[in-house]
């Protein structure tokens, strides 16, 4: 450890000035782990080195002073030193780092931790994705925070996804959470648990998700067309079933059982008894386990006949012709083919293999949407069905276009982990770029953040507004290197936010 001053007169609990000696003035950076040792009452302070200043008693830019008359007066000499505070982590005993009941003691010495061998802290075994910047002591976080949630939050470029992938890591290796990530662009986790990723493409989307989709991408009166397309996909589903499985029909109707039925030819229900009684979870698991085949022609011909018997008017076929070739394509359908996964095959590969990482880069927006709740669904589906902790972590990358308020199904599933998860131990981690576009209320049940240089200038008011900063300001955030990132909430071990350079992942 490296003595850099004393503290000042003027300390509390919380904060305590400190004035740095000249000659090592250069040791001295903000963020940096430092012992106060009150050795008066035999107490050693943990704190943390901020807001450095530096002052000359006479060149006070808000006094008159000789020097505005005569600036050459500085040729003779100045009087500089540099003072900052000591952010109090608490005192260092024998069980950790315990809770200050005093400010230390004027006059107490200060010391910089230049190296993990300076000091032996106990901050219990936790998940180590990183070290402290200065003196390269690990930081463990505290898994019991895990269900409490976490937000990862920093611009574009600063390591966001390599801390998860650290995360991850250290989830898997010393917990018994599973956990399902939710990889927005394909390339930042799918990448590296290339046995685990599981294509969001093969996802069975449901038929109000793919008029959803039809709708948004042609841009067509949500009022006037929605019914037309959504009886046309029924309609070519049951087409398709007759011909394909007739045996099928029944069971999707709910009438296949029944002793005396049985013995006797069934007979094929109509579409409209099909439209009245269809079990749409078991239509779910058939499109699943029979894989239908959609093409455009086809869709196109059951699209005029439905059009035909909904007596629509000629104006109304014309315009969805024309925006089912122009807007769609063939390529739309294709998307919708070799869909054989239902969500609960997602959260069963998580329960088989710990780890499963959806890679939801080829979906459009409402797809991806629908993906991540459906999953989250399922999971919520089993906690009730077995009342018992569910232990799995939900990792939503990108996490603005999941968790805003306008998000639709996304957004409540995710509101909802947030909400009751805990009790479950169910937790989920949300990285973004954007904290501003997370709705509030699921940023208000965020209880440990990891967060570097800000990309928006509301983000850091946002920060402040939901936990004590203790002195770390919007310029020092500004400053922050790649890999650099605040801890601070539940899972830090210590008090206050703590400054850590996450370890190299690669
Ligand atoms: N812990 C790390 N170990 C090694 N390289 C890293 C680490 N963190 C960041 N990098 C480097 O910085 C680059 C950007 O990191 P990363 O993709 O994690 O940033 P990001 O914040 O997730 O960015 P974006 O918001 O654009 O996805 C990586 O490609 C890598 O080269």
């Amino acid at each position: 450890m490296k003595l850099i001053g004393l503290i000042g007169s003027g300390s509390s609990t919380a904060y305590a000035p400190v004035i740095i000696w000249d000659r090592v003035e250069h040791y001295a950076k903000e963020e940096q782990l430092v012992v106060v040792d009150d050795s008066r009452r035999s107490m050693r302070f943990l704190g943390v080195l901020r807001l450095i200043r530096r002052y000359e008693p006479f060149l006070d830019s808000r006094k008159r002073t000789s020097y505005v008359d005569n600036p050459d007066l500085v040729e003779t000499g100045t009087l500089p030193h540099s003072s900052g505070y000591v952010s109090i982590i608490g005192v260092i005993s024998e069980n950790g780092v315990v809770e200050p009941q005093l400010p230390p003691n004027p006059g107490s010495k200060v010391y910089v931790v230049e190296s993990p061998t300076d000091l032996s802290l106990e901050l219990g075994g936790g998940l180590v994705i990183g070290v402290h910047k200065y003196s390269g002591i690990e930081i463990p976080l505290d898994p019991r925070g895990i269900p409490y949630h976490i937000g990862v939050v920093g611009a574009t470029g600063t390591g966001k996804s390599r801390l998860v992938k650290a995360f991850i890591d250290e989830v898997l290796a010393k917990t018994n959470y599973n956990i399902i990530v939710f990889d927005h662009t394909g390339m930042d986790y799918s990448v590296f648990y290339k046995d685990n990723v599981v294509e969001g493409s093969r996802t069975v989307l449901d038929i109000s998700l793919i008029t959803d989709m039809i709708l948004y991408r042609t841009g067509l009166n949500r009022n006037t067309y929605e019914p037309y397309i959504m009886v046309s996909l029924l309609s070519y589903i049951y087409n398709y079933i007759r011909e394909k499985h007739p045996e099928l029909l029944q069971e999707l109707i709910g009438s296949s059982s029944g002793g005396r039925q049985k013995t006797l030819v069934p007979k094929t229900p109509s579409f409209q008894e099909f439209l009245n009684k269809i079990d749409y979870s078991r239509l779910q698991e058939i499109l699943a386990e029979k894989n239908i085949v959609w093409d455009i022609t086809s869709f196109k011909e059951q699209l005029i006949r439905t059009l035909q018997n909904m007596r629509a008017r000629d104006s109304s076929k014309i315009r969805l012709g024309i925006a089912l070739d122009v807007y769609l394509g063939k390529q739309f359908f294709e998307s919708l083919n070799k869909r054989d996964m239902l969500p609960r095959d997602i959260v069963g590969y998580a329960g088989n293999n710990r780890l499963v990482v959806v890679d939801l880069s080829t979906e459009d927006l409402e797809a991806r949407r629908y993906i991540v709740s459906s999953v989250i669904n399922e999971l919520w589906r089993i906690i009730e069905e077995k009342r018992e902790p569910i232990n799995t972590l939900v990792v939503i990358d990108e996490a603005h276009n999941y968790a805003c308020r306008s998000c639709g199904v996304s957004h409540r599933a995710i509101t909802r982990i947030a909400r009751e998860g805990r009790k479950w131990g169910l937790g989920v981690l949300l990285a973004t770029q954007r904290i501003i576009d997370i709705d509030p209320e699921i940023r208000g049940n965020i209880n440990t953040w990891l967060f570097s240089k800000l990309q928006t200038p509301g983000d850091f008011n946002e920060l402040k507004g939901y936990m004590d900063l203790s002195g770390i300001s919007e310029n020092t955030l500004a400053i922050l290197g790649k890999r650099e990132f605040f801890v601070a909430g539940l899972m830090n071990p210590l008090r206050i936010p703590i400054l850590i350079k996450v370890r190299t992942v690669e």
